[in-house]
């Protein structure tokens, strides 16, 4: 097992296991993320990617029954501690699903939405996040005079990159990306996977993906995870070129998953 310490983490998670009921879905789960990097999981269906990803904004709580043993930091803060604030926590780490779920709301009320629930009220201020938003998303250019229009008359990939930028609306430190590419097709794909390359320069993305080429084209970090536990963890080219572990070289060429 090879396990990845450094000290310019953003997420910080230590001896973590977890629990659905009594099946246990992670497993001695260590590892630190850093500020500004795309990390990728990879792994066969039903290792604990998807598992890992929700616990890093403590989706999993709306899971009954299920239980977090260990330690996740987040920018040095215990997120299990009692008296975190889950929506602020929410804030700061948002999600993208696997398939783009626009509010059946006009384009601009869908970017404005999450801000407005924090409490912005001014127009302008809203117009300003709502184009600076949809910029980051790299969608401005094609939705900018239909704004008031449907979101649910967008193409999957736009539909996509506007989830993108209703995340970025309320300014969060780290992305979470949850297969965001499964439901879309090649050349939305390839534009959402353009974005991910210039996220990264003012977020922490993390993205679980099937896809090996994914993987490989998107992050700078890898974990390829197995039945819960997180077989190697290192640098994408590395991972994919110079396995450290037999078990990642098997994944890698196919022999399993
Ligand atoms: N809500 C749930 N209740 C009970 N068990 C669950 C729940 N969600 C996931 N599991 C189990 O936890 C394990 C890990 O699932 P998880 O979805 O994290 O895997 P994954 O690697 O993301 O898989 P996939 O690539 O298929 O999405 C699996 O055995 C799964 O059946």
């Amino acid at each position: 097992m090879t396990n990845q310490k450094e000290s310019n983490a953003i997420i910080e998670i230590e001896d973590l296991d977890f629990y659905y009921n009594q099946t246990k879905a992670l497993k001695n789960v260590s590892l630190d993320i850093n500020k500004n990097e795309v990390f990728a999981f990879i792994g066969p269906s039903g290792c604990g990617k998807t598992t890992l990803l929700r616990v890093l904004n403590r989706m999993n709580d709306l899971i009954p029954k299920t239980r977090v043993v260990g330690k996740v930091q987040i920018e040095g803060h215990d997120i299990y501690d009692p008296n975190v604030d889950v929506v602020q926590l929410r804030k700061s780490v948002g999600t993208v699903f696997q398939k783009p779920n626009p509010f059946p709301i006009s384009i601009f009320d869908n970017v404005a939405y999450g801000p407005k629930a924090h409490g912005i009220k001014n127009k302008k201020e809203l117009m300003e996040i709502v184009e600076e938003s949809l910029r980051q998303a790299a969608l401005w250019d094609e939705v900018k005079d239909r704004l008031n229009d449907s979101a649910t008359g967008l193409s999957g990939g736009q539909q996509q990159r506007l989830c993108i930028a209703r995340v970025m609306a309320v300014k969060p430190e780290i992305i979470l990306m949850d297969e965001p590419t499964s439901a879309l097709d090649p050349i939305a794909t390839l534009k959402v996977e353009e974005l991910i390359n210039e996220l990264k320069q003012n977020y922490t993305v993390v993205i679980v993906t099937h896809n090996m080429e994914q993987a490989a084209r998107v992050s700078d970090k890898t974990a390829l995870f197995l039945n819960g536990s997180i077989i190697e963890t290192n640098e994408t080219n590395q991972l994919f070129t110079n396995p450290k572990e037999q078990e990642t070289e098997d994944y890698i060429t196919g022999k399993f998953g």
